[in-house]
């Protein structure tokens, strides 16, 4: 797991860095733009292209005036520099750089009004005005700036931040900064890349290492982490030699209903393909004949017999994809709920609860609630951002001592302890109607297998979404099924993998 940190803590990790490595402040700008450049040439290979740098007066301001350095360096000999000197203060990093700009390449224009200044659409700009120093809202000059930037149509690269997106913290609703095509952004993403909202800033981000102090990084406070393949890797224990179906847990899906019985046998299947050594699924009546022909591995439970059966014998218990919401399946959950066994708790079980609060304290504690946004908002209230929403989540996991998994492109692991765990894979491909079911059965399975209820949520998310990219390098959709089938495929190719 990877701790992400807020731009106060960056600025402490640039100087632990320059004082412990030792580094000159101006080296180690000089290293971002270097391994920006680097990223950036291999992405645009033309050299003739015309750069347009646009440059603020602060660190993010002398981190443009050495990458036109070093791309006119580099061969690119159309480069151009926009200097917003809007202020009055400049950095000293900055003043240095504009220097060594002038005095290697004094050919190199530098204009600072914008009627010096013509862009079309295929130029670049590379946007360094405003970085992660960011403190209040674009206004005058800089809001024309960006607006004139956007309104170019030009191909935006942005260095480390878009001018005017916050890192952290809540996005305004109404964005005013510079629209980047892509952001490269220095060792770590910003926590805000994550939200859905900065679609309106960015298209995508690519992070570059500059060799910040890592052991300094890791030991800095932060609840926002990063799920990384290398913590999966090390987290999955590989099945064992002398090993048998009871090894590997008793789990129970209670699901389905007449029009919704897909939404159960995705949802057993996935148990199955993440490796539950027995998966029963509770359906009604209706899917028997479905369930033995598509998942003849899975045993059935009837919904009567649900009543008198031992839950003991179930390791895990999964319940709500596509169970419904009628008084016969919130009799049957209020029944669960009194039982204070953990549960994974989705779909219409969520559903339930959000239509009587009252149930929300009855939630045993180390259960896993899997909401998508909508789910979430009517159990929890209606938010009208994403920061506020994963807040709640942070909050209700504390309160309520279970693991709140926020589903969305990135999804939001939010744990007991406060911790927000941001899973990076999964794609567009996969946003299709069953993709839920499927994740709230590799969940059960793994908390079957025996591991601990945060563990479960963060492995299957990650799985889900890796085995979702994996799929989509040659299926322009895929389906739950599709993907639920691969699962093991993944499994495989983790755990060959050494940690
Ligand atoms: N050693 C370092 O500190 C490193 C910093 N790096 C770069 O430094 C950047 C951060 O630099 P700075 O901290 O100098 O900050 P910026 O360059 O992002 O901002 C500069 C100044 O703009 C002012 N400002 C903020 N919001 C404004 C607004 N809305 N309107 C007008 N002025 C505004 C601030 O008062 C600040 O002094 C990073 O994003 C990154 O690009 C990199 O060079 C890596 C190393
Ligand atoms: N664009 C996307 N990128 C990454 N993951 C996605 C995307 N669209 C959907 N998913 C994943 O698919 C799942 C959808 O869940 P949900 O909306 O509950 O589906 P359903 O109710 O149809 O089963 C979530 O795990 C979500 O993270």
């Amino acid at each position: 797991m990877q701790n992400l940190l807020i731009a106060s803590q960056i600025k402490a990790v640039d100087a632990y860095t320059i004082q412990h490595e030792p580094i000159k402040s101006i080296d180690l700008m000089e290293r971002a733009a270097e391994a920006f450049m680097q990223l950036f040439l291999a992405r645009y290979t033309n050299p003739k292209t015309t750069i347009w740098v646009f440059c603020g007066q602060g660190n993010n301001g002398g981190d443009g005036l050495a990458i036109a350095r070093l791309l006119y360096q580099k061969g690119y000999k159309h480069i151009k520099v926009f200097l917003s000197d809007y202020s009055q203060h400049a950095s000293t990093d900055y003043l240095k750089n504009l220097a060594r700009l002038e005095k290697a390449y004094p050919e190199i224009p530098i204009r600072r009004t914008l009627e010096e200044v013509q862009l079309s659409k295929d130029d670049i700009v590379v946007d360094a005005i405003l970085g992660s120093g960011l403190n209040k809202p674009l206004t005058g000059d800089y809001e024309k700036l960006a607006w004139f930037i956007n309104a170019s149509k030009a191909k935006v690269v942005a260095v480390d931040v878009p001018t005017g997106f916050k890192s952290e913290g809540e996005i305004d609703p109404i964005y005013k900064g510079i629209r980047a095509d892509l952001v490269i952004t220095f060792q770590l993403p910003k926590i805000n890349f994550f939200f859905p909202e900065s679609g309106n800033a960015l298209a995508t981000f690519k992070v570059v290492p500059i060799g910040l102090a890592e052991d300094y990084m890791a030991s800095l406070p932060s609840q926002w982490k990063l799920i990384t393949a290398t913590f999966i890797r090390k987290t999955i224990v590989p099945r064992k030699r002398f090993s048998h179906k009871g090894t590997y847990g008793h789990a129970l899906v209670i699901a389905g209903n007449t029009q919704t019985m897909g939404a159960a046998l995705l949802s057993a299947g996935a148990c199955l393909h993440t490796g539950a050594g027995l998966v029963s699924a509770c359906i009604s009546a209706a899917g028997l004949i479905a369930l033995n022909v598509s998942l003849p591995e899975v045993m059935y439970l009837s919904r009567e017999e649900l009543a008198t059966t031992d839950l003991k014998k179930y390791q895990a218990i999964a319940i709500g994809p596509g169970l419904g919401v009628e008084e016969s399946q919130q009799k049957l959950l209020k029944r669960l709920l009194q039982q204070n066994k953990p549960l994974v708790i989705d779909a219409d079980a969520l559903n339930i609860c959000a239509t009587q609060p009252s149930l929300q304290s009855q939630i045993p504690a180390q259960s896993i609630l899997t909401p998508h946004v909508k789910e979430f908002d009517r159990l929890f209230g209606v938010h009208h951002n994403w920061w506020q929403r994963v807040q709640t989540a942070k909050q209700k996991a504390q309160e309520l001592q279970v693991t709140v998994v926020l589903k969305n492109q990135y999804t939001f692991v939010c744990l007991p302890n406060g911790d927000v765990c941001i899973n990076t894979t999964g794609n567009p491909a996969m946003a299709q109607g069953g993709m839920g079911d499927v994740l709230t059965g590799m969940i059960v399975s793994f908390l079957a297998q025996g591991y601990a209820a945060e563990t479960a949520a963060i492995l299957a998310v990650y799985l889900h979404g890796k085995t979702g990219d994996e799929l989509a390098k040659t299926d322009g959709v895929v389906s739950a099924s599709l993907l639920s089938a691969n699962l093991p495929k993944t499994l495989k190719k983790i755990s060959d993998m050494d940690a």
